[in-house]
């Protein structure tokens, strides 16, 4: 009988400040890929004119050493701040093409909210700061949303076969709702741009 073939038990390196040492790949994310993402237009285009299209606005490290089912994807996210027009910064946000893989996100630094919305219309947002987390189930779009004044910087793990379905959030108009400045917090506003999720 063929042995099962295992995978090598690696250290990983954990910046708090985001960063992996070992990682398998780093992802960035500038501010001309944040396109459409923003509901106020113009004040994503002032952003540009100030800062350029190649400006630095997240970036991740993950940690894989398969693809199949079974194994995890391990990785940090740094989410940098800003705002944009009431809107504070966010990640483009997904719902996993294998819509039933979970995630766990546990701050390792900054301030920052998960947005969560269901298809069906479900919505949550969940504060994190560090030393607290969020168990995202399946079937949850998730966007990461810097409401602080520092790089907000989580922890993520899930299922390496879960792939990141970006489509969902750009044909419903964007999220059903948008993370705005409230004072020195934030608040919950709906996007009125929004126009519903497909059905699941
Ligand atoms: O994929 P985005 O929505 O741009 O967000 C950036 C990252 O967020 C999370 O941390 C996910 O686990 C990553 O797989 C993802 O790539
Ligand atoms: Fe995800």
């Amino acid at each position: 009988m063929t042995p099962t073939p295992v995978d090598i038990p690696t250290l990983l390196e954990i910046s708090p400040q985001g960063g992996i040492e070992g990682r398998s790949r780093r992802y960035e994310k500038f501010l001309g890929d944040m396109d459409g993402v923003y509901r106020d237009e113009h004040a994503w285009q002032d952003a540009v004119g100030e800062r350029g299209t190649d400006d630095l606005v997240y970036w991740v490290d993950d940690h894989r050493y398969q693809e199949g089912p079974g194994a995890l994807i391990v990785g940090t996210s740094t989410l940098l701040p800003g705002r944009y027009g009431e809107e504070f910064a966010v990640t483009r946000g997904h719902l996993h093409a294998v819509a039933d893989r979970a995630e766990l996100y546990y701050c390792l630094s900054g301030r920052g909210v998960m947005l969560l919305e269901t298809l069906d219309g479900q919505t949550s947002a969940i504060e994190l700061t560090p030393g607290q987390a969020v168990d995202v189930p399946g079937h949850w779009i998730h966007r990461s949303v810097n409401v602080g004044d520092e790089p907000f910087v989580t922890l993520f793990c899930y299922a390496a076969d879960a792939g990141q379905d970006y489509g969902v959030i750009a044909e419903a108009g964007g999220m059903k709702n948008l993370v705005i400045a409230d004072g020195d917090g934030w608040a919950l506003a709906p996007n009125p741009d929004h126009t519903g999720y497909r059905a699941d």
